[in-house]
């Protein structure tokens, strides 16, 4: 992996999309043979760098022609905690299965127990069963109730179930899988179509592979047809006034929501927090959840807006206005911009406590973590002086004095400041957390 960035940043540098992203991270990954590595149609003669929707770059293309090389590990789809242990590159997972046969299970969903029994019959004369959950979106709609980074815990449960129970004798391992299924990879051309998700496993080392994500599972079946009949039990049996009543009366999610302010300096840790709370509510609330992350607002919202004060100010007043108008409608939104001045905070504060909760989360991580750790290269153009009014280096950062939570990632684990967080929330009203 590159480090070099002095010798990239340069080049012409093309923001991918999500899906465009984990093609790529496919791609480096060994997950695609080398000649279906994706090629950057928009620039295909000569050199380019990718960067994924925050801005971080994730890959170089010194040439046209020439293979793409990792400059950074993108940070897990679908989920910062989803278990990491499980997004592996496929050469590595290669070089643990070894030759044996093994068999490449495919999964998008929980797997129910019917599911189970065919797994257990397949596996029978295999070295090593390989659990691939894909964690890209889209996902199919009867897993929707289920976020991509529960189906990796569900998942991960389910093979130290078959391990502890027996049923497998097998090792049994379990990788998360960037699969831009179905994407639609405007920029990315794949020589040859798009690969199968057949081919995918077998570079992650099955030989043999079964896949789950053609139909939903009897499980989820039976599923769907008890949901169906509790809301045919509400409608036979109820005044329709009252149905709605009973229908919410399992659905956290009454009454207004909220925002979350993360502020902080570049690579204190904002985004990464925000992803893992938004994560965390998305599997035990029904509240829409939003994040609005600073950098990729950016590219929409407040495209054109530079870096100046008053760019800023408006950058963070827009964003705050858009998600005071989300948690007045009952959704809860997660922000996460560097935000440094007093007054646009307490805009945000402001318009938001008027119809929703508000909580001001400082992640007070210290200037010289952000700086070592310097994901996206900008702390250092800043101290070459090629990046102007870049924050903590040569633009304010006012530290907020009615901050409702101060979190340290220096410090603080991901699972504690996410902790933090919520108990913020419910203490700011909002219910069913
Ligand atoms: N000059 C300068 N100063 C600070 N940050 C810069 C600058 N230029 C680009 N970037 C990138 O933009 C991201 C910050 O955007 P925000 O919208 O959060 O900033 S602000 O609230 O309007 O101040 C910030 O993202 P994060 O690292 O996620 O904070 C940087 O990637
Ligand atoms: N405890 C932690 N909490 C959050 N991020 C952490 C932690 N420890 C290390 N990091 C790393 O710090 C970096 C923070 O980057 P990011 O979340 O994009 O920050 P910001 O959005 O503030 O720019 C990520 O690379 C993340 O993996």
């Amino acid at each position: 992996m590159s480090d070099d960035w002095t010798r990239w940043s340069g080049l012409p540098q093309l923001v991918l999309g999500a899906t465009d992203a984990d093609a790529v991270e496919l791609a480096l990954g060994g997950a695609i043979p080398a000649d279906r590595h994706p090629v950057v149609a928009a620039a295909p003669d000569g050199a380019v760098v990718l960067l994924d929707d925050e801005n971080t770059p994730v890959a170089v293309r010194e040439r046209g022609g020439h293979p793409l090389a990792a400059l950074r590990p993108r940070g897990l789809r679908g989920g910062e905690d989803a278990d990491p242990r499980a997004r592996v590159a496929a050469h590595a997972v290669r070089d643990r299965v070894g030759d044996g046969p093994a068999l490449g299970v495919l999964v998008d969903d929980v797997v129910g127990l019917d599911q189970v029994d065919g797994l257990v019959e397949r596996a029978r004369d295999v070295r090593t069963v390989l659990l691939l959950c894909l964690v890209a979106p889209p996902r199919p709609a009867h897993a929707l109730d289920v976020t991509a980074a529960g189906v990796v815990r569900a998942t991960a449960a389910l093979r130290d179930e078959l391990t502890r129970s027996g049923r497998v004798a097998v090792p049994v391992e379990v990788v998360a899988v960037p699969w831009a299924r179905g994407a639609r990879l405007e920029r990315l051309a794949w020589p040859g179509g798009e690969p199968t998700l057949d081919e995918l496993a077998r570079a992650y080392g099955a030989t043999d592979v079964l896949d789950l994500t053609a139909a939903p599972s009897g499980a989820r079946v039976a599923y769907a047809e008890a949901e169906q009949r509790r809301a045919a039990v509400l409608e036979a049996r109820f005044p329709a006034a009252s149905v709605r009543e009973l229908a919410s009366s399992r659905d956290a999610g009454a009454g207004p929501g909220a925002v979350v302010l993360f502020t902080g300096l570049s690579g204190s840790g904002k985004s990464t927090v925000a992803k893992a709370v938004a994560q965390r509510l998305q599997t035990s609330v029904s509240r829409q959840v939003t994040v609005l992350d600073g950098d990729e607002v950016r590219h929409m919202l407040s495209a054109g807006l530079g870096f100046d004060r008053e760019s800023r100010s408006q950058n963070v007043r827009r964003i705050g206005y858009v998600a005071s108008l989300v948690a007045g409608a009952g959704g809860i939104v997660l922000v996460a911009a560097i935000a440094p001045f007093e007054e646009d905070r307490a805009d945000v504060r402001r318009r938001t406590e008027a119809v929703a909760g508000f909580v001001l989360v400082h992640v007070a991580t210290p200037l010289e973590v952000c700086e070592a750790r310097d994901r996206k290269h900008l702390y250092a153009r800043a101290r070459a002086g090629d990046l102007p009014e870049f924050t903590g280096v040569s633009s304010p950062y006012e530290v907020p004095h009615d901050a409702d939570v101060v979190l340290d990632t220096s410090r603080d684990d991901i699972g504690g400041a996410v902790a933090t967080v919520l108990a913020a929330l419910r203490a700011a009203g909002v219910d069913g957390l």
